[in-house]
């Protein structure tokens, strides 16, 4: 029979997706952070893992190279992934998606311009506002593009805030709630239907029992 393959974003979700699935009875056979191997077996025959960039996880799972994956809200949103099953928000890696500008300063009239790693939802969330934007797609530390004057205002993910508050930026508007989803191909879901659905529910099982309170 073949092994479901989940793919998991590395980094920050991958840091906290672990003991989520460690409840739900899925532990990787070997320790992630030393093993250079790219497929990882699971305690839990049949279930394995890929560890990819959060980026990535759509792709793996929308061309079948993967059954199911954990990513962000974000990433999902950014990526246009309609076509895939998205059964159970995790909980984890909770953030939100926001505009943010220098602190105090009037946004510009007229086209605004906008840094982000989100082109597309941030298109689509100042066209729902009536404004025009010239979009700057940067891959990491937006923050910086309105201080050195590139960009009028960015399109980020905000935890504490603590990022923004140390490069003199403040939240303007809030874009979207962020958290880890779990998403399933669709073929997959019709052709494994039942082992599937088994692993999802264990670990949206799990993920109700870490909202409770019960695991890290
Ligand atoms: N400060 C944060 N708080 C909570 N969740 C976050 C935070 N930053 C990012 N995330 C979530 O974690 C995901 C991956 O972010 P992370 O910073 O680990 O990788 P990345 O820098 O986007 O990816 P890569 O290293 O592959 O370029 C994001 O898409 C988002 O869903
Ligand atoms: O509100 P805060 O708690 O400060 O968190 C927000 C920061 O966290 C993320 O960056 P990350 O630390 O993942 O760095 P990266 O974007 O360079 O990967 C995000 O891109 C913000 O810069």
């Amino acid at each position: 029979m073949q092994a479901l393959t989940i793919a998991l974003a590395k980094g920050r979700i991958l840091r906290e997706a672990l003991p989520l699935l460690a409840a739900a009875g899925i532990e990787p056979a070997e320790d992630l952070a030393r093993s250079r191997r790219l497929i990882v077996e699971t305690t839990r025959p049949g279930v394995r893992l890929v560890v990819v960039r959060a980026a990535d996880v759509p792709a793996y799972v929308e061309h079948g190279g993967a059954h199911l994956g954990v990513t962000g809200a974000d990433v999902l949103m950014e990526h246009g992934a309609e076509t895939l099953y998205e059964p159970v928000d995790l909980g984890i890696a909770r953030c939100r998606l926001m505009v943010a500008a220098p602190a105090g300063r009037l946004l510009p009239p007229g086209r605004l311009r906008v840094a982000t790693k989100y082109p597309r939802i941030a298109r689509r969330h100042f066209a729902a506002e009536g404004r025009h934007v010239d979009l700057i797609k940067l891959y990491g530390s937006m923050e910086l593009a309105p201080l050195v004057g590139m960009a009028d205002c960015i399109v980020d993910l905000v935890e504490t805030g603590r990022t923004l508050a140390a490069n003199g930026l403040e939240p303007r508007a809030l874009v979207a709630e962020i958290s880890a989803r779990l998403v399933v191909n669709r073929a997959a879901h019709k052709l494994h239907h039942p082992r599937v659905e088994a692993l999802v529910a264990r670990i949206a099982q799990a993920a109700a029992g870490r909202a409770r309170g019960e695991t890290a």
